[in-house]
């Protein structure tokens, strides 16, 4: 199993390249289900779990095609790929696809809409919680569907006719189950309104590739969904949004670091909680033409005190990697997570760094450190992942991270973007 090693203790300067974001690429592929018709991405990143999804959708009978580089393209731009469900040969989402990846659960909204009914196995728990699945199934009933469980799948089936317009409320925001019932309701028969819904930047991306493919919807970007049914929808060709988690985890690395980083392609009206959070702890955000940029006021890291909340609050993705950054800070902060029951793995692996922590329920204290140590640890999952490379740049002496095929999952060339930014960073094979 691959590791990474690195010393810390070098400041960050230079540029990274930001990715397209691992959670809007993978709803996008999955929205090509609903068409016969090629649909385009560009700026797909390459990550372990692009290829796991691709390989979901190539049993569904989606031909998919990796393109070339274009003139004028710099080397190491993300990958523009054509998915094309001309024929769906097989509704049936095996265990052993999906079992490896949660958002493989989605393709069950495509299927429905468009075939009718689809087998899809239950993605199951993972280390961050229990992350059950009633709200997609609430919401699918909804559209007329009916539900069954069998040895460990969801089998569902559209009414006679096809699937119909509701009016849903989810009871609570859910960007997997917003992100599915949009898909499904725009093959539906009438209008659907989604209310409280996930109003993720991914989310947007996604409506907005749907109305490019013909699908009517409104109230894109709110906590409110309004979609059209129509009989069919087209190809498109689509840009996946710059990778808002990696920005963040970017711009902690260097406020703990130190230097001065252009973070190439970030946009800021996709983490303004983040950004202002990461402000009141001593880092300056600012913009400029081609991205944001990040470095150190000179005044130490500041603690503050940050709870998880569905967009625009601070992300639960970045939770780990603010932790690591309170680490360092001169003081005490708390950090509530209210999304997952269980995201506080890497607590005890920061706590081999030196890093003082105590969790009660959902908050954790951290009471800040001035000099964190290297140390050998375990990646948990794959924000926590990187929480820890991000501990380890900012660590003196040596770190080993193992298991870092979690990072490998949602973080593309990560040891190169750090490295060419001066890090001491490297991958050992085995
Ligand atoms: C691929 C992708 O985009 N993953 C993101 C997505 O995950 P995902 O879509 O799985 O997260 P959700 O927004 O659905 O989960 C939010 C909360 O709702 C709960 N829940 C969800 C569905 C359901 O049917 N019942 C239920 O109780 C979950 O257990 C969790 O406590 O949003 C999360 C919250 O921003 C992010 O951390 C993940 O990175
Ligand atoms: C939790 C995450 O991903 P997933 O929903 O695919 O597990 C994540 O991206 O941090």
């Amino acid at each position: 199993m691959d590791r990474i090693r690195l010393v810390g203790g070098n400041e960050l300067r230079g540029e990274i390249v930001i990715s397209g974001a691992k959670n809007a690429a993978l709803p996008l592929m999955i929205a090509s289900l609903l068409t016969d018709e090629p649909l385009v991405l560009q700026n797909v990143p390459r990550l372990a779990d692009v290829k796991q999804l691709e390989r979901i959708l190539e049993n569904h009978g989606v031909d998919i095609a990796v393109h070339g580089r274009r003139r004028g393209e710099e080397e190491g731009v993300g990958q523009r790929m054509t998915f094309h469900a001309a024929d769906i040969v097989d509704t049936t989402a095996p265990y052993d696809l999906v079992s490896k990846m949660r958002a493989s659960f989605w393709v069950i909204g495509p299927l429905l809409a468009r075939e009718h009914n689809a087998r899809v196995s239950l993605p199951g728990g993972c280390a961050i919680g229990t992350r059950p699945v009633d709200l997609f199934l609430f919401g699918l009933k909804e559209l007329g569907a009916e539900i069954d469980i069998d040895e460990g799948y969801v089998v569902v089936k559209a009414p006679k006719g096809g699937l119909r317009g509701a009016h849903i409320v989810f009871p609570k925001v859910s960007v997997g189950a917003t992100h599915t019932i949009m898909m499904a309701a725009t093959l539906a028969k009438g209008t659907t309104i989604i209310e409280n819904a996930a109003q993720e930047p991914e989310i947007t991306n996604v409506a907005e590739c749907l109305v490019a493919m013909g699908a009517k919807i409104s109230g894109i970007g709110t906590r409110k969904l309004t979609i059209e049914g129509v009989d069919k929808l087209h190809g498109a060709t689509v840009d996946v949004i710059p990778d808002r988690i990696e920005t963040g985890t970017f711009a902690m690395a260097t406020a703990m670091t130190g230097g001065n980083v252009l973070l190439k392609g970030a946009r800021a009206e996709h983490l303004e909680a983040a950004l202002d959070i990461l402000g009141k702890t001593g880092a300056v955000i600012t913009p400029e033409a081609d991205g944001l940029r990040v470095y150190r006021n000179g005044n130490g890291i500041q603690p503050v005190d940050v709870e998880t909340d569905p967009f625009p609050g601070f992300p639960t993705d970045l939770q780990a990697q603010f932790m690591a950054l309170m680490t360092m800070s001169s003081g005490t902060s708390q950090i509530r997570e209210t999304i997952f029951e269980n995201r506080y793995m890497h607590v005890a692996e920061l706590a081999r760094f030196g890093a003082d922590i105590t969790v009660d329920g959902q908050v954790a204290t951290v009471t800040g450190k001035s000099q964190l140590k290297g140390a050998q640890v375990m990646a948990t999952d794959l924000r926590a992942s990187v929480s820890l490379v991000i501990a380890g740049l900012a660590a003196r002496g040596e770190t080993i991270v193992n298991r870092i095929y979690h990072l490998d999952r949602g973080f593309e060339r990560l040891e190169d973007k750090l490295s060419r930014c001066g890090a001491e960073i490297e991958r050992l094979a085995g």
